[in-house]
């Protein structure tokens, strides 16, 4: 990476021009200002305008949002995701032109997106928009962190461009996203909802109990789809607005291709990188919420006891503490779960800090990780050809890793559950439950459906 000191934007686009010329190559540039308040979903909103692929991140309790328009940048992998991802990642970093005074984590250059959950699985219709692994630095790039703004200006240029060209285009875009008056429309309204195979659904559950009880498996995470149509054309600015409100303590992202748009708001982290120093959690085991607080309590105190419960989190917190163990030092992991409530549910979660080895890097974690028994199950090889045999779905971006990496070592990424694909008025919903040798079809099918409410409660009028 190239740090500079340009005078303006307009100067540091001669500059890479010239370079660009110079070795007949393109050349990217990045440029991070300060800026005064802008809110993230309202620029998602404007940026509509601008007719590019947007993005979404929000760690909502930690009030850290970014918003991004258009590809400065961007790399699609139908295979060897990680590593390409990686490696173009890499080059660029070494290459890229860039001035941010600010070193604030998610601003300067930062890669946006995620990748579907099997990459062996040939993508359906639905999906045609969504690579096996697509990431983007956005043109234009808002990010929040508690009350300071920041404005990352990003481009790749060629030889033969014009830099005044560029800067007036640049100037009129920045105009477009930062118009403080863009209206939200209201939730759309829910015309009618279609359960995918209900029926067919529980029944392959039955099986799968069937198959852990003969030991063939111990875990396998089995979900469905509820398709939804609205009353009219989604906006997602709206969605992520609701979404915000309405799951304080969940991950709202958004990711858009060529029109349809990823959206969910995820109550589980996969992981969270500070330099060196990783943060992981465990979330699986599921209740509901009580009506009263004294119901609420008594739910919580069986769900922490509850020997299918546990069992189904001590799947997953044994899977990622012998995953960080092969690339980190210092990997912490309490004994026992706790409860972590939401507005819709409460899960059983373990948090997980690990300190990652040198030479190692995000993409690598992410790699052993994913999927963890939460989304896939145990064995992981089996579970997944089961899973790739008996769900009656592609679950494309659903269950895996969605968020952003910046160029000094931070990036977070959440697990995409309870989440949509938004294709103008019709919403594919997924959710999924695991399935363990105590599983009751009935049953599940009942945590599904609770888990489709996130999404669903936005969508209503
Ligand atoms: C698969 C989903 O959630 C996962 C399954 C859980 C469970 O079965 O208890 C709980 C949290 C998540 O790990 C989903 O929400 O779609
Ligand atoms: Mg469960």
């Amino acid at each position: 990476m190239i740090e500079v000191k340009p005078k303006s934007f307009e100067s540091l686009l001669s500059e890479a021009i010239t370079k660009a010329k110079t070795n007949n190559d393109t050349q990217l540039i990045s440029m991070t200002e300060e800026i005064r308040k802008v809110d993230p979903v309202r620029f998602f909103a404007s940026a509509r305008k601008l007719s590019m692929d947007r993005v979404f991140w929000t760690s909502t309790s930690e009030q850290f949002s970014i918003a991004g328009v258009g590809n400065a940048w961007k790399v699609e992998a139908e295979e060897n995701r990680t590593e390409v991802i990686e490696s173009r990642w890499q080059k660029l970093l070494d290459e890229a032109i860039v001035h941010n005074p600010y070193k604030v984590p998610g601003t300067g250059l930062v890669a946006l997106g995620g990748m579907s959950f099997d990459p062996s699985v040939r993508k359906s219709e639905l999906w045609n928009n969504f690579s096996h692994g697509s990431f983007q630095i956005p043109i234009l790039m808002l990010t929040r962190r508690a009350s300071r703004y920041y404005l990352t200006t990003s481009l790749e240029v060629r030889g033969d461009d014009d830099p005044n060209e560029l800067n007036k285009w640049v100037v009129q875009a920045k105009e477009m996203v930062m118009d403080r008056t863009e209206w939200l429309p209201d939730s759309p309204g829910i015309n009618t909802q279609q359960e995918i195979a209900p029926g067919q659904w529980k029944d392959t559950v039955k099986h799968a109990a069937d198959m852990i009880k003969s030991r063939d498996a111990e875990k396998i995470v089995l979900a469905r789809e509820l398709r939804v149509r609205l009353k009219k054309d989604a906006s997602v600015a709206s969605i992520l607005k609701n979404l915000m409100a309405a799951q304080p303590n969940s991950y709202v992202f958004a990711v858009e291709r060529d029109g349809d748009c990823f959206v969910g708001a995820s109550p589980e982290r996969l992981v969270k990188q500070e330099d060196e120093q990783l943060f992981s959690v465990c979330l699986a085991g599921t209740a509901p919420r009580g009506k009263t607080d004294e119901e609420d309590r008594e739910i919580a105190r069986q769900l922490l006891h509850d020997e299918k419960n546990r069992s189904e989190h001590d799947f997953v917190v044994k899977m990622i503490r012998k995953s960080m163990e092969t690339c980190c030092d210092a990997v912490y992991v309490p004994d026992k779960p706790v409860i972590h409530p939401f507005k819709n549910l409460q899960h059983l979660y373990t948090p997980v800090t690990a300190r990652l080895q040198k030479g190692y890097s995000i993409f690598d974690i992410i790699e052993k990780l994913h999927p963890t028994p939460a989304l896939g199950g145990v064995p992981r090889e089996k579970s997944m050809t089961y899973i790739r045999e008996h769900e009656q779905l592609d679950r494309g971006w659903y269950g895996a890793p969605v968020g952003w990496m910046d160029s000094n070592r931070n990036g977070e990424f959440a697990v995409a559950i309870r989440s949509g694909l938004v294709q103008g008025n019709i919403v594919s919903l997924f959710a999924g439950c695991g399935v363990v040798r105590d599983s009751d079809p009935e049953a599940e099918y009942e945590e599904t459906k609770i888990k489709f409410r996130p999404m669903l409660s936005v969508l209503e009028d």
